[in-house]
């Protein structure tokens, strides 16, 4: 195990001895292992800290403007202690490698890295125009010119990874992201999984401790990873055309109360296409969630060039795609965002903290859920989201947070951001992020266990009644099951 303040340092040295083991001369490119992105002798000071772009399960990215240049980037702060805890040391060095060796314009660039005495600091390629989740929910769904747009930038990406050798294994809406101009860039590289062939380094032990415990996200994953097939560039066109669904439709394919039912839909293949789809589009997406990995267009004989030429990508000038004009929905979602911006001042004590996506799944489908796994993931969560100082002010001593996430609370006249917090006293706390409020007005549900029930309606709904008020909620991460599980077990003294 890497020592906390050692292990950037070790990382390099590993990446040093390999290098010479392997007799290559230092190259900026795909097949050596000296670093393009240097590691800098900077301090988090040297730059103007701005708003939390968002917060991932072992890290939280914040705009970060460089004081003396002025550049911008997109900073991933990530708590030494607690990735040593984690264990998601293979994670981090995977991530920084791999981003080190890739070079094109569909994929977020590492442009440096430092360090301190409790964080590691990635500075990436900062995309303002935020996910492409974000703006499906915005919009409630694109149009398939939109649609047709970001997919075919997504393929140019795919293309070139899978030139490489390198599986992504994480494609979905939030692994997309928008830059300024509207252009999409693949993020998340912590998954990926390098073939025989592969031209980028991998040290040894990252991808594979990965592999063994973490690979992909529920309703994206191909029906033969429930199989427990190794993975193939397949993967990543099912992702693909679960997107593609997810854009034109505001939701993703297999959706079902849990994951286990969801993996029962994936692995029956139940698909139902929306009579709005075009002809095209019904063909493309039929094509890519085909069964057999080996026959998805784009991995099938034909490879990428039948996949382009695809009826769906009519008119898409494949050669000059960054250059052609963008759909405006970045700019638009920039603006809305800057609500967010306010209500997330930043400070160290934030790393960690915050909202946490959708589970990433154990391997194979006996990892499915079961009311233990349940329970330590949703243990899991509550050590992550404690992480966050700033909710504390609502905790006793000795109290500490199960669940927290911003939700949008539904009302008649307007819908509101909120704060939901359930901490292990049980007590659920809806907090107004701007106000902050303490008074006691805030508390839903604490002394009498049985004055609450909770309903889901979907995925994303869900309705909460005590004898004072009913309260409907939306997460627009899919939580409502979690929300549901977390708040039961804290009734039943699970
Ligand atoms: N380069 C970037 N520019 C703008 N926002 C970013 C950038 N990279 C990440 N983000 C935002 O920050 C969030 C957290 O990113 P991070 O890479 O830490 O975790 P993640 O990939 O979302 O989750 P996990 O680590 O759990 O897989 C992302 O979901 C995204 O919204």
């Amino acid at each position: 195990m890497v020592g906390e303040a050692e292990m950037e340092k070790e990382f390099e040295a590993k990446a040093r001895i390999q290098q010479q083991q392997q007799k290559q001369p230092p190259q900026r490119n795909n097949s050596g292992i000296a670093f393009r992105a240097p590691q800098e002798q900077f301090t988090k000071d040297d730059f103007e800290m701005g708003k939390v772009y968002g917060v991932g399960s072992y890290s939280k990215v914040v705009r970060a403007k460089k004081k003396d240049t002025g550049n911008v980037y997109a900073m991933k702060i990530m708590d030494k202690k607690f990735i040593t805890k984690e264990n998601k040391t293979s994670y981090v060095k995977l991530e920084r490698i791999v981003l080190d060796q890739l070079d094109h314009p569909g994929i977020i660039r590492i442009y440096f890295t430092f360090q301190d005495t409790y964080s590691l600091y990635m500075a990436l390629e900062s995309c303002e125009g935020g996910e492409l989740f974000d703006l499906i929910t915005r919009k409630g769904r694109l149009s398939e010119d939109e649609a047709c747009f970001y997919a075919a930038e997504v393929i140019d990406a795919l293309e070139y990874m899978h030139s490489l050798g390198l599986i992504h294994r994480d494609i979905k809406p939030e692994n997309l992201l928008l830059t300024a101009d509207g252009h999409i860039k693949i993020a998340d590289f912590g998954s990926v999984k390098p073939t025989k062939e592969c031209q980028i380094t991998v040290l040894p032990n990252t991808s594979n401790e990965r592999a063994c415990s973490f690979v992909g996200t529920a309703a994206y994953v191909p029906p033969e990873v429930l199989n427990s097939s190794p993975a193939t560039f397949g993967n990543d066109l099912w992702a693909l055309g679960c997107t593609i669904y997810q854009m034109l439709s505001g939701s993703s394919p297999f959706k079902d109360a849990s994951e286990w039912l969801i993996f029962q839909r994936i692995i029956a293949r139940d698909l139902k296409l929306p009579e709005y789809f075009s002809d095209a589009a019904r063909d493309l997406i039929d094509k890519l969630l085909d069964m057999d990995p080996s026959k998805r267009l784009g991995a099938g004989p034909g490879g990428y060039a039948a996949l382009k030429k695809h009826p769906f990508f009519k008119g898409i000038d494949w050669k000059n795609l960054r250059q052609s004009p963008a759909p405006r929905n970045a700019r638009e979602l920039n603006a809305a965002d800057d609500d967010d911006a306010q209500d997330s001042p930043w400070n160290l004590s934030h790393i960690g903290g915050g909202s946490v996506h959708q589970q990433v799944i154990p391997n194979g489908i006996n990892g499915a859920t079961s009311s233990s796994e349940s329970q330590s993931r949703i243990s899991k969560l509550a050590k992550i989201d404690s992480f966050d100082s700033r909710w504390n002010e609502f905790l006793e001593s000795g109290e500490s947070i199960v669940m927290i996430s911003k939700l949008k609370r539904l009302q008649k006249l307007t819908n509101k951001k909120v704060q939901l917090i359930l901490t292990d006293k049980p007590k659920l706390i809806c907090v107004d992020p701007t106000k902050m409020m303490t008074k006691g007005s805030s508390v839903i549900w604490s002394s009498n266990l049985s004055d609450l029930s909770i309903q889901v309606t979907d995925s994303s709904h869900f309705k909460i009644t005590t004898s004072k008020k009913v309260m409907s909620f939306e997460d627009a991460k899919e939580r409502a099951w979690q929300w549901d599980k977390a708040i039961e077990s804290l009734q039943h003294g699970q």
